[in-house]
């Protein structure tokens, strides 16, 4: 606690505050504000103190509850007439990655994956890294579905990337950005209208250079826009990638398929940690009557998630200006039509922001 400055008052003391915030638990990690070096900073002026307390995310879910409690904890120390809380945020990378294959500078790389193409993966990737910008971490989005790059199209980012030299001179890409992301994308470099023919050595040395040659960094999270499926690039990069994590999309008509399962096995053979499912399209709300339509039925990925043992961490509905966004490079999340979903977009970015605090604490 060396870094708390203190300017006492004659009654009020930092040691009376410290003791009120030990009785306020982190409610997601467990343990106390103070055990967990949460409070950064405390001063205490005529009666009214002013605590910063650090965060493992900016997209914390539980911030109101923290600031309530810790308000309500101040408040009962005799003498404290008002407080003011202030968050910051730390996120860290998480003690199982190893050095040589971490990106400089970036804390999380978290894969969106699905069994099957069209489910809304790149939709979900796209709305999940600008919801998590909107909430102040510092996001970049790699478009690794090399086959078909929808990214620059749903976020609205056209150009070349520029070269520049890195401080030791070796070359380095400048991603491109847009709605507060940095984002990359193989859509920049070809020409879309063009058929695309691959090969698995060739994609992965492209990806490489796409992770450790773009100037990404300072990052909290870096979402990777997988390609679809289990085949050889997919495999090849959850092998190979620094990977927090991975989210798997799906659909209710998808969900119990063997796509799905497989998708989730891949990673689990790799030893990449599972952060959960998100159900995309998962119903539909008329938008004349609000009457809710589970259109591909309901349940499916409650059932899968406790078969596996990883939560639900969203559930998006079918949404026209979801579609209409992606067209249109607005993602859902900026916008504020009723059926853009950007709540239930912000809400998934703070539930995978939570998963990934939970996992880091649970590595250390
Ligand atoms: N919740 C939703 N409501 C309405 N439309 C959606 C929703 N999610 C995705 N879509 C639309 O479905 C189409 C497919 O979505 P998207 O491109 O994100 O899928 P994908 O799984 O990434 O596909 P691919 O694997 O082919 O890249 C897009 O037109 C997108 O706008």
């Amino acid at each position: 606690m060396g870094r708390l400055t203190n300017h006492q008052s004659a009654t009020v003391s930092e040691d009376q505050i410290l003791a009120a915030l030990r009785q306020v638990q982190e409610p997601e990690l467990g343990g106390d504000l103070v055990s967990r070096q949460m409070v950064k900073h405390i001063a205490i002026c005529d009666g009214i103190v002013r605590c910063t307390i650090e965060l493992t995310t900016p997209a914390c879910p539980l911030k109101d509850q923290i600031r309530s409690e810790a308000e309500a904890a101040v408040l009962a120390v005799p003498g404290v007439r008002e407080v003011h809380i202030e968050f910051t945020a730390n996120v860290r990378r998480p003690a199982g990655i190893p050095e040589q294959s971490a990106i400089p500078g970036v804390a999380n790389v978290i894969a969106v994956a699905a069994g099957k193409g069209g489910v809304g993966k790149s939709t979900v990737a796209a709305n999940l890294a600008v919801a998590l910008a909107q909430m102040g971490a510092q996001v970049g989005l790699l478009d690794a579905d090399v086959f078909g790059p929808s990214l620059p199209l749903m976020l609205g980012v056209r150009g070349q990337p520029m070269a520049v030299s890195d401080a030791n001179g070796q070359p380095m890409m400048l991603p491109l950005s847009n709605h507060g992301i940095k984002v990359m994308s193989v859509g920049f470099l070809i020409d879309e209208s063009q058929p695309v023919i691959w090969r698995g050595p060739m994609v992965s040395q492209l990806l490489r250079q796409f992770l450790y040659q773009v100037a990404w960094a300072p990052l909290d999270y870096l979402i990777i826009d997988m390609p679809p499926g289990t085949g050889d690039v997919a495999l090849t990069l959850a092998q190979s990638l620094p990977l927090t994590g991975a989210l798997i999309v799906t659909t209710p008509q998808q969900v119990a398929t063997i796509d799905v399962i497989k998708a989730m096995e891949m990673f689990r053979k790799v030893n990449v940690p599972l952060l959960g499912i998100v159900e995309n399209m998962a119903y539909f709300i008329a938008p004349d009557t609000g009457k809710r339509y589970d259109i591909f039925g309901s349940g499916g990925a409650e059932r899968l998630a406790q078969q596996l043992g990883v939560p639900v961490l969203g559930q998006i509905p079918l949404g026209m200006s979801v579609r209409e966004g992606g067209d249109n490079g607005q993602p859902a999340v900026i916008s504020d039509a009723p059926d853009a979903y950007a709540d239930i977009f912000r809400e998934l970015a703070r539930q995978v922001a939570a998963r990934i605090s939970v996992l880091q604490y649970a590595m250390v």
